[in-house]
């Protein structure tokens, strides 16, 4: 049926109601693509550690079946030169409904746009969900980590990262330059004969849609509050457009009401009955307070690129994006894969922290319902830790610890089940 896939036999498809739950069988198909640069170290790692708390919590009665699908370098070896993302990889991804993914390296400045993000957009994964919590024994560069436990939805589809670029010199920045000039009286372009331009769309449905599912996730999870990162003091039409959507769907939606005036707003949670507070913060500001007063911050609700940058932040306050992990979401389709990126200088050693795309994985067994699973891998990740035989991130600034490599971090938690 595919050109280069092949689909386990002994397995079935995970399918989605029209409520958007899933039907999960025992034994689900679920794609996976390696990943260029490390990928080639973590995505083994990460599938024998899950398979161990897969059969240690369901003695057998569940087993997932493992199917391999292609991006990236290993899809231009399989498929030919040039075939990046190849079609029924797609196709594969929107049809087995949940799947993970190692991380595609992109290139700077020229060649091929991210794969990342073209996977994205085009499954329209519009939420990035990035949770950063802390492990006791982590060792981190802030004195109280344990202060920092925030879940990111960060927008996936728009903003400047959609990659609406026109390259310095070509005729296209001309003609979009000669427009904004001549038609639209632009005159704050200090270079216009010398500029690169880019275009940043923000629209009304792309952020509340991703505010919506920020907001039930505040609810559904009993948190404090949910804030709003934007630069809209200055990019007051997309990133303040951001803001204003954002508070108009909490009041509209939710029943939120102003606090003091506003702009603040709360509503009652539905289920528990405690307040929750939609406020908002300017991301330069906002970065700054993750690291003096991280307590105060819970659910965070901002922008593709602002999002990117939070995310490996937070990370870095809770021992770095070696234990990150992350799921790309749309109301139907789901695609796990870890915060970081392809570490190329590591890869092939066996080296670097499985963590971030095993406690991936781990969101994707709560996202299948295979809670006892899921809580296995976290409980194995603390005991890990908690042991210090630990990858050479941790191993650089933990006292006592004995550095592991990649695969023995991964027999590491396999003991710890
Ligand atoms: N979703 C995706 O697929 C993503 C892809 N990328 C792509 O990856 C490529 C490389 O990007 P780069 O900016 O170097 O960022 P990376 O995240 O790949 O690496 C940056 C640094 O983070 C640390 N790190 C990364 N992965 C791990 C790990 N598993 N365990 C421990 N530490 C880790 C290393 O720090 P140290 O040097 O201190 O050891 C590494 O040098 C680029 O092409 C980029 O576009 C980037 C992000 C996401
Ligand atoms: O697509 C890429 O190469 C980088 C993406 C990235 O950094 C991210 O999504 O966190
Ligand atoms: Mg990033």
């Amino acid at each position: 049926m595919y050109q280069h896939i092949t689909v386990p036999a002994d397995g079935q498809k995970i399918t989605v109601n029209a409520d958007f739950s899933l039907n999960v069988p025992d034994n689900p198909i679920v794609p996976f693509i390696e990943g260029d640069g490390t990928g080639i170290d973590i995505s083994p790692v990460m599938i024998k550690v899950i398979d161990a708390a897969v059969a240690k919590a369901y003695g057998g009665a569940r087993k997932i079946s493992w199917m391999e699908i292609y991006a990236g370098e290993k899809a231009t070896n399989v498929y030919g030169p040039d075939v990046w993302l190849p079609e029924e990889t797609l196709a594969v991804l929107k049809d087995y409904v949940v799947s993970i993914k190692g991380p595609l390296t992109t290139p700077v400045g020229g060649g091929i746009r991210s794969l990342n993000v073209a996977l994205r957009q085009q499954l329209d994964l519009y939420v990035c969900l990035r949770p950063v919590r802390y492990f006791t024994g982590v060792p981190s560069p802030v004195k109280e980590p344990e202060k920092t436990d925030m879940v990111i939805f960060r927008e996936n589809s728009e903003d400047i990262y959609a990659g609406i670029e026109y390259q310095q010199g070509s005729p296209e920045a001309k003609k979009l330059m000669d427009f904004l000039v001549n038609e639209m009286g632009v005159t704050k372009i200090r270079f216009p004969a010398t500029s690169g331009l880019g275009i940043k769309p923000v629209s009304i449905e792309g952020t509340q849609r991703l505010v919506r599912k920020a907001i039930q996730y505040a609810i559904d999870n009993d948190k404090p509050s949910v804030t709003i990162v934007h630069k809209g003091n200055i990019m007051k039409y997309t990133e303040g457009g951001f803001r204003d959507w954002a508070y108009a769907l909490a009041q509209k939606e939710f029943g939120a009401e102003l606090i003091d005036g506003g702009p603040w707003c709360k509503f009652k949670n539905p289920r528990t009955g405690r307040d929750i507070i939609v406020k908002d913060s300017i991301a330069d500001a906002f970065l700054q307070q993750i690291l003096l007063r991280p307590a105060e911050y819970s659910v965070i609700a901002t922008l593709n690129l602002n999002g990117d940058y939070i995310s490996d932040a937070l990370a870095a306050q809770v021992g770095g994006i070696g234990i990150a992990p992350g799921a790309n979401l749309s109301d139907s389709v789901a695609m796990f894969e870890a915060t970081h990126g392809t570490a190329p200088k590591y890869a092939g050693k066996d080296y670097v922290n499985p963590g971030s795309l095993i406690l991936s994985a781990e969101m994707m067994l709560r996202h299948m319902g295979w809670l006892d699973a899921a809580d296995l891998v976290i409980s194995s990740m603390q005991k890990s830790i908690a042991s210090k035989r630990v990858t050479y991130d941790f191993a650089r600034l933990m006292e006592g610890a004995t550095q592991v490599s990649c695969s023995g971090f991964g027999q590491v938690m396999v003991e710890h089940m």
